[in-house]
């Protein structure tokens, strides 16, 4: 641009004066000191020389808050601020790019933007990441800030510190990087910033004075938070005369383009045409293009130590771009990064296509999917009842939602989901399983295969170590719902004189389901709930069938403590009544515990005619309604002569009674 423009480019490039010419694109546009486009169009046509940006003069940050406190608008008005996007009323949460993202209204994936900004009188480069909020996509938060050297916290300033703040805190506390605290939304008519900023200092410990008071909605302040980057975050610590040292923190599938990769360069320098290999796998590649995203794909000619971007360079097969894998140069090999502890799942279910002849398809879409999705984890299974499938892990329902909806969304692949469970453990007594397993305590993440008590020495289930943040008026409701889920209270701490902090050991399958649900509901949606993993407990485990006119439906069976066996049972039974269309003869269902029957409930028969609202005699609309039928019964499944709605396991499975 500074060429066009008549002017040399020397002086800045060398570091000299680091002087900054007004910019002819929006000279007298903007005011001084706040952001301009960097690159001309022109220049962003010809691919920007990204060796304008020195280790010193870089950013690498992520916004990270509890669900809904603002993170995605703040981000909108950073790509404004910094004439990355245009200004329009239309910039709703631009990074939120998946559909199921839009229509849920959440960030599911970690989004990142390279976004140019003057101050000072010199030109910087800030790589933004964009994180989700909800403790299923922690995994996501926690890989993005392997890229970062400080994030910003953002806290409502209504409802002040809630669960996932602590927990998003401490994950970058634990990977020491300079947190800045912002507070948002001062535009609500509740908005009480100083009393979250007292909240900040006393559970933080950061003194309330360092915290940024704005509202991303309107865009109140928000230029303070591009300083505050700028100040208070340190440049990454790189080396650019060292050979190339690439991590790959996320990648997506292209059809046409096959894997693009996105990479935080930690030592050296990467052009096009470069021959780089992967530590993990150990092939070699030629790049086929580099560049940053702004927020889209920008190409560019090179990218260097300290900067974030994409690139593609034929990895055609999903399992050749490992998330956490290293990249160096060919004849260069390097220490490779640590790469990411692999995510923990903390349900499983088994996923089977409505149709065997779907198989393959589905095996690929799965594949592309988990690549994008590194937290899942796959492993192939198999049921006499359904089929060939998998049996997949996840991070918690939600996860498992979003997961089934990206299927079908971005994949076209509809599947049969299995009652999730938490990955069990039992200690076997039996030596002939033991043999068969080869090692005495198994995992046991298939209900199907849950081993009976007289082969058993014992059960263990996963627990886990819950927050629950509330208005103190709630805490008698809340104490109760924690202990009727066999929780033990650990500690209790008030974050002001409203606000209570309760500590709990969870057992996992006690919150897995609906507890976040129950929370909300007798908290008036006030409680907010986190959760991190904290190993194993005996326990008294069984398992239990669910049949259909004495056919078990395999997709139902669950793994239950034996307290909680006759309640459970019987809402399920209760439930999948209320679900099952009601078909031409009557079905029992049944909750049992191996021969034992412990609750019933019984369809009543009944026919749908399709076309009994049909008077007289259009004969095409009759057509019509018969087809619609006919496709809605492929979305059956059979067991025995009784068709189910593949919606209704879901169903089931979401509305399990408040234990
Ligand atoms: N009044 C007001 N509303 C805001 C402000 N910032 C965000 N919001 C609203 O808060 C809601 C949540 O905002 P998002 O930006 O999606 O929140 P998020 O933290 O990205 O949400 P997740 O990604 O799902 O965790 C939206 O309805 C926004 O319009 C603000 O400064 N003032």
């Amino acid at each position: 641009m500074w060429a066009l423009a008549g002017r040399a480019l020397a002086p800045w490039a060398a570091g000299a004066a680091r002087l900054l010419p007004p910019c002819p694109r929006h000279a007298g546009v903007l005011e001084p000191g706040v952001a301009c486009r960097l690159f001309s169009a022109a220049e962003l046509k010809e691919k920007p020389d990204m060796s304008r940006f020195p280790v010193e003069d870089i950013r690498n940050f992520s916004i990270i808050a509890h669900v809904d406190h603002g993170k995605s608008t703040l981000a909108d008005r950073l790509l404004e601020l910094t004439g990355t996007i245009d200004k329009t009323q239309k910039n709703k949460q631009v990074l939120d790019k998946l559909q199921v993202e839009r229509e849920r209204g959440i960030t599911v994936k970690a989004q990142t933007a390279s976004l140019f900004y003057s101050f000072g009188g010199k030109q910087y480069l800030l790589n933004l990441i964009d994180t989700p909020g909800h403790v299923d996509f922690s995994y996501e938060v926690s890989r993005s800030l392997s890229a970062c050297q400080g994030v910003l916290l953002v806290v409502d300033a209504n409802e002040g510190i809630q669960a996932q703040t602590v927990a998003n805190f401490f994950l970058a506390f634990e990977a020491q990087l300079s947190v800045i605290p912002v507070i948002n939304k001062i535009d609500l008519k509740n908005a009480d910033p100083e009393r979250v900023g007292k909240q900040i200092e006393k559970v933080f410990d950061i003194p309330s004075e360092e915290c940024i008071k704005i509202s991303a909605k309107l865009g109140t302040n928000v230029d303070s938070v591009l300083q505050a980057v700028i100040e208070r975050i340190p440049p990454p610590k790189v080396h650019r005369a060292n050979p190339l040292k690439a991590l790959v923190f996320d990648s997506t599938f292209d059809q046409y383009r096959g894997v693009v990769a996105s990479i935080a360069l930690f030592d050296g320098m990467l052009s096009k045409g470069d021959k780089i290999v992967s530590a993990h796998t150990k092939k070699t590649y030629e790049v086929n293009q580099v560049g940053i995203l702004n927020p889209n794909e920008q190409p560019t000619h090179k990218l260097y130590a300290g900067q974030v971007g994409f690139l593609i360079a034929g990895m055609k097969d999903v399992t050749e771009a490992q998330i956490g894998d290293t990249l160096y140069l060919h004849n260069h090999p390097v220490e490779p990064l640590p790469g990411f502890k692999s995510a923990k799942p903390m349900v499983f279910a088994g996923v089977y296509p409505i149709d065997q002849s779907e198989y393959n398809n589905l095996k690929s879409a799965i594949e592309k999917l988990t690549l994008n999705d590194s937290s899942v984890t796959v492993h192939r299974d198999s049921s006499l009842a359904l089929g060939a499938g998998w049996r997949l892990g996840f991070l918690g329902l939600l996860h498992m939602e979003v997961f089934n909806q990206r299927l079908e969304q971005e994949y076209n692949a509809s599947v049969i989901l299995t009652t999730p469970t938490v990955p069990y453990k039992a200690v076997l007594s039996s030596a002939k399983l033991i043999k068969e397993y080869k090692e005495k305590e198994i995992t046991i993440i298939n209900p199907a295969q849950f081993p009976d008590k007289s082969k058993v020495t014992e059960y263990l289930e996963p627990v886990v170590l819950g927050t629950v943040i509330t208005p103190t008026e709630y805490t008698g409701k809340i104490m109760e719902l924690c202990q009727a889920r066999r929780a033990i209270q650990k500690n209790m701490t008030f974050i002001d004189e409203n606000r209570v902090m309760l500590k709990y050991l969870f057992p996992l399958n006690e919150i897995v389901v609906d507890f976040y649900d129950s929370l909300k509901s007798l908290s008036s949606g006030y409680a907010s709930f986190d959760y991190e993993d904290a190993g194993y407990q005996t326990a008294d485990l069984i398992k239990m069938d669910i049949l259909l006119n004495g056919n078990i439906v395999e997709e139902l069976v669950t793994v239950v403590h034996r307290e909680k066996a006759y309640t459970v049972g019987k809402s399920i039974c209760e439930r999948l009544k209320d679900s099952l269309p009601r078909q031409l003869f009557e079905i029992a269902v049944q909750a049992a515990i191996g021969s034992k029957v412990i609750a019933r409930e019984t369809v009543k028969a009944y026919r749908k005619n399709v076309l009994a609202k049909c008077y007289g005699g259009d004969i095409t609309r009759k057509m019509k309604l018969l087809k619609r039928q006919a496709e809605g019964k492929k979305k059956l499944r059979k067991i025995g002569n009784i068709e189910i709605p593949k919606n209704a396991f879901i169903k089931v499975l979401k509305t399990q009674p408040n234990k």
